[in-house]
């Protein structure tokens, strides 16, 4: 059941509304917990989850329901039959047997307007929106019936929600109002008049309103609206996070979790951050401007110009740029990123050609190290890649000291309770209980570690019992 707790809404003077703190919270109180308004998978996930609830298939060809009437580019696949059923209240608009036969036509109509294959446009994005849609006309219809009128009858609360108008918006309404238009004369008869106008209400209250869908390990999966979450304002410290839980039950949908991450006193103003926190600042105005329509007044972004900044570029040792050290980073960069990404080489495959990678990156690695700050942010990018080629390899040694160097930067840079750092955290505990040699430090960061993943996952979270029970064997010893 959707809860929501502990919040009264107010107005702001400059952000529209905003959520309150009705009395004092403590780190690890849920605010909000709630199903989403409308959702949509991302393409790259169709056949691993559930369209409807996001619960990952155990493996891609067992226990999964195909929609039988999708067309094979759009396949839709279900847990059950609980989720298909619910999902069929939106899922018949877009579904080519079931729903018009003019929507394929006018996807694909839309998709080429914005270049040959869609590049040109986050067509994951236009899937939700068009969710948000039908679910919006659902709602009107099962409200009296009409479809005329309908922006008012969007979510009561979306409704009031502040808008941002952008020139892109007023392009991509235009696109969508024609594809729209073309699957309403096959479908029913409409009284929108205005579509065009209507898009970009839409789409402005969908833009500025909808969000990512993040697994636990913390990657984009797919999009919702949910109506709570979108009352919180942005804040780049905030003292919210959101996380996704997955649903246990066949049918249960999943749902978004607001977790509070800093002691608040009542009164205070919820935020959580609507974009990445390991940037400088003039970047996370900049998104925050296209995105979402607003000059951030944070305390971070102005009362306290971000001490961060500095050190995001920092060089500490002189001669990084004069001395050609840069263009030696770059250019092994460029060249172990052409190994990884590129057309497939003849020669050396698999080991060999990731230990050719591997040492590559360790070629820009071991320069920045010497010339750059420790939270510098190009050379914590290369200490990503570094981590990951290293598991890849299955080098313990290396991804350990990839990995902590990984954490000191993400411990230097986000709050305490971020899902990523204690992730992280999580991994580093692991890989140096794999290497066998400091069972205390493992011991130490795992002791760390649980209490936070219980915060952001719950007591019972696979995480946490996994932690837990590798504590329990080091202790045992
Ligand atoms: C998801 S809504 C948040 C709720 C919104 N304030 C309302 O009135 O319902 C996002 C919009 O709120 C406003 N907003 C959010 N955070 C803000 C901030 N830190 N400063 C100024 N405006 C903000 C912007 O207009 C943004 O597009």
């Amino acid at each position: 059941m959707p809860t929501v707790s502990f919040t009264t809404l107010k107005g702001h003077p400059t952000k529209g509304r905003c959520a309150v703190a009705s009395r004092d919270l403590t780190v690890g109180d849920c605010i909000s917990l709630t199903s989403p308004f409308a959702s949509s998978l991302h393409r790259s996930q169709k056949t691993r989850r559930c369209s409807r609830c996001f619960k990952p298939f155990s493996s891609p060809s067992t226990q999964r329901l195909k929609c039988t009437g999708c067309p094979a580019n759009g396949e839709t696949y279900y847990c059950g039959r609980i989720c298909q059923v619910a999902d069929f209240v939106t899922h018949r608009y877009e579904c080519k047997k079931k729903g018009p036969r003019a929507l394929q036509a006018a996807v694909e109509k839309f998709v080429l307007t914005h270049g040959e294959n869609g590049e040109n446009f986050p067509l994951d994005d236009y899937w939700l929106l068009r969710k948000f849609y039908y679910m919006a006309v659902f709602m009107a219809k099962s409200d009296g019936g009409e479809m005329k009128g309908l922006v008012p009858k969007l979510p009561k609360k979306l409704e009031v929600l502040s808008e941002h108008e952008c020139a892109e918006d007023r392009v991509l309404a235009d696109s969508v109002a024609a594809s729209v238009s073309a699957l309403e004369k096959n479908v029913e008869e409409s009284d929108v008049t205005n579509l065009e106008e209507f898009f970009v209400r839409l789409l402005s209250k969908f833009r500025a309103n909808n969000f990512g869908v993040l697994s636990d390990l913390q990657n984009v999966v797919g999009g919702a609206v949910f109506e709570t979450g979108a009352i919180l304002n942005h804040s780049c410290s905030p003292n919210c996070v959101l996380v996704y839980e997955r649903p246990e039950e066949e049918g249960e949908e999943m749902m978004q979790k607001i977790i509070v991450i800093s002691d608040v006193k009542e009164g205070e103003e919820l935020c959580h951050s609507y974009v990445e926190l390991c940037q400088p600042t003039a970047e996370r105005k900049r998104h925050l401007k296209v995105s979402y329509g607003f000059e951030c007044s944070c305390r971070r972004c102005v009362e306290d110009p971000d001490k961060l900044d500095n050190r995001y570029c920092e060089v500490v040792k002189n001669g990084y740029e004069e001395e050609g050290v840069k263009s030696r980073v770059e250019e092994a960069l460029a060249s172990a990123e052409e190994l990884m990404y590129g057309d497939e080489q003849e020669g050396e495959e698999g080991e060999a050609s990731e230990k050719k990678e591997y040492d590559l990156i360790m070629q820009a690695l071991s320069l920045q190290r010497e010339y750059l700050g420790e939270l510098n942010l190009k050379r914590y990018k290369s200490e990503a890649l570094a981590l990951s080629q290293s598991m890849l390899l299955s080098s313990v040694p290396s991804a350990i000291d990839h990995c902590q160097r990984v954490c000191d930067f993400l411990n230097g840079t986000l709050p305490k309770y971020h899902p990523l750092l204690v992730l992280q955290m999580m991994t580093l505990g692991e890989l140096i209980q794999e290497g066998g040699e400091r069972d205390e430090d493992a011991t130490a960061i795992f002791q760390e570690v649980v209490p936070k993943l219980k915060v952001l996952y719950g007591e019972k979270h696979e995480y946490v019992v996994r932690v837990e029970e590798n504590l329990k064997f080091l202790l045992k010893d």
